[in-house]
């Protein structure tokens, strides 16, 4: 006689295999995901998805090349938009690669396209309610003290100090290596630069990574963090993989590390200020002389927020764009020529002033622009829909999709910068009319949210490059190694490899 369980076998077997049939159906590789009206025939799909995890295999086969993935994408869809989804992790997202729509997005709609939800929950640990991770009232607030900061003289003029002072260090470094005749890798060295640099303007106080062989326990735990944070993007059920394979826990020791730096660096100033007001001109020392509206000064956690947002905004940027300007320096002997001359015509043999490098050196400055071009520090955007919106050629975009763009992607489109837009030509800067509009070239950002430091950046980047090119030669050793490695900016994955001597 069948028993009941034999008799339930077939039906329930039945059932499950309906059911499971249904959800392929549903899952299917279309643009919809759940109901979602993304629904339109301009937009693409990468092909290659699987039902339930969409495109999140195809995303994790192309990891290691995913920049140049995205600009094979749109090569194919014709610059027409594309969507990844990754219903895991959180999404659709839509890419764009069209200039016209980073305006969209940046300006024209900013009101509707945040940082949102999706990148506060994954950055919240490391940068706290820091400018990067705030969205009205909070964002704007900081960007208007941030901004007012910017602008002081006394502040440009410690910044720029600062600089030239951690130059010379850099310097010794480099004559040493030299003198050497070693391989050491140049962009651990930019980030050491910066990082000593940007520690000093903000806090005011020396690090000397420079000089030092040591690891220093600060930076260290603040590349984990952002790493941590970056992986947070792409990863399925993120927070639950961190406690599985425990990375929750050393990311909280990473991010402790970071903010108890912090609060001990401004506990120290309070303490050696006693009741006197402080007169220093590094960040910390001037937000500490600010109060808002209603008078209050800001509270200790909140200054640990402004100032590790800034280190954050400006070491590795400013670190890696220095990193890939030398490495396409080595591989365009032509355009390092061009640059020599410059250097030779216009400063003898002395060092550059500021007013030299913004006023007389075009090829220096087009050089790190075409570098930044071809090799974005922020190589990926992505924003957030705070509500539904029709986009002007009609896509609908559901609340809470989120919209990105590539600007290694828009760096290297034909469309924007012609038939040669993947090759490294410093001259096409020096020769256009008209600059390139903040959309064409939106590697510092573009609209409300325009990079702060943009000003900052180019100056001391492109002193840094002309004092190193006017000083050494860098030869690159292990040209086939350099590559990128995934993360919230374009860092090199196996540094960069370089022996350097003495020009001068
Ligand atoms: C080559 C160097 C740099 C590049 C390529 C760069 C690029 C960018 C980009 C793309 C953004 C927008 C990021 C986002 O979506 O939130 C941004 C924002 C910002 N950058 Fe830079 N940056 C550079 C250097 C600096 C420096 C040196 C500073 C100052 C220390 C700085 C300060 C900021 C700040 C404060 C913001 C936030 C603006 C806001 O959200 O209102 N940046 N930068």
């Amino acid at each position: 006689m069948e028993t009941l369980a034999e008799s339930l076998l077939l039906p329930t077997v039945a059932t499950l295999t309906a059911g499971f049939s249904a959800l392929l159906y549903y899952y299917r590789e279309d643009p919809i995901l759940g109901g979602a009206a993304i629904n339109d025939t301009k937009l693409h799909r990468i092909g290659g998805a699987y039902p339930f995890l969409g495109d999140t295999v195809k995303a994790a086969l192309v990891k290691g090349h995913i920049h140049d993935f995205v600009v094979d994408c749109f090569e194919k869809s014709h610059n027409e938009p594309v969507v990844i989804k990754f219903p895991l992790v959180d999404g659709p997202f839509v890419f764009f690669n069209d200039p016209k729509m980073v305006e969209y997005f940046l300006k024209t709609k900013f009101s509707v396209y945040d940082k949102g939800p999706f990148m506060k929950v994954r950055f919240q640990d490391t940068l706290g309610h820091g400018i990067f991770n705030a969205d009205g009232a909070r964002w704007k607030s900081q960007r208007k003290l941030a901004a007012n900061i910017f602008n002081v003289k006394n502040f440009k003029e410690y910044v720029n100090d600062t600089f030239a002072a951690e130059m010379d260090v850099f310097s010794t470094v480099l004559e040493e290596h030299a003198a050497s005749g070693l391989e050491f890798d140049l962009s651990d060295l930019f980030f050491r630069f910066t990082f000593d640099s940007f520690v000093k303007i903000a806090f005011g106080i020396d690090v000397n990574s420079m000089t030092s062989k040591e690891k220093v326990p600060f930076m260290e735990a603040f590349d984990n963090a952002q790493k941590t944070v970056a992986d947070r993007v792409i990863t399925p059920l993120w927070s639950y993989v961190e406690r599985l394979t425990g990375v929750a826990r050393t990311q909280a020791d990473d991010v402790k590390t970071i903010r108890d730096f912090g609060i001990s660096v401004i506990q120290e100033k309070r303490a050696s200020l006693g009741d006197e007001p402080s007169t220093g001109n590094d960040l910390l020392s001037l937000l500490m002389r600010t109060t808002d509206d209603e008078g209050n000064s800001p509270t200790d956690e909140m200054l640990v927020d402004y100032v590790l947002n800034f280190i954050i905004a400006g070491r590795d940027t400013t670190a890696q764009a220095l990193s890939w300007t030398f490495f396409l320096l080595h591989k365009n002997p032509a355009a390092l020529a061009a640059l020599h001359e410059e250097i030779a015509t216009v400063l003898g043999g002395s060092a550059p002033t500021y007013d030299q490098i913004k006023n007389d050196m075009p090829y220096a400055n087009a050089v790190f622009h075409e570098a930044l071009r071809l090799y974005p520090s922020v190589p990926l955007e992505l924003k957030q829909a705070n509500a539904d919106d029709t986009l002007p050629d009609g896509i609908v975009i559901p609340k809470d999709t989120i919209v990105c763009w590539s600007n290694y992607a828009m760096g290297r489109t034909e469309a924007i910068w012609g038939p040669d837009a993947k090759e490294f030509k410093p001259e096409r800067w020096v020769k256009m009319d008209k600059q390139p509009s903040p959309f064409d070239y939106p590697v510092f950002n573009a609209g409300p949210r325009v990079c702060l430091g943009k000003n900052m950046a180019e100056l001391e980047g492109v002193f840094v490059l002309v004092q190193v090119a006017r000083k050494f030669n860098i030869q690159v050793t292990k040209e086939e190694d350099v590559t990128y490695s995934l993360s919230l900016t374009l860092p090199m994955k196996n540094g960069l490899a370089v022996k350097c001597t003495e020009r001068l």
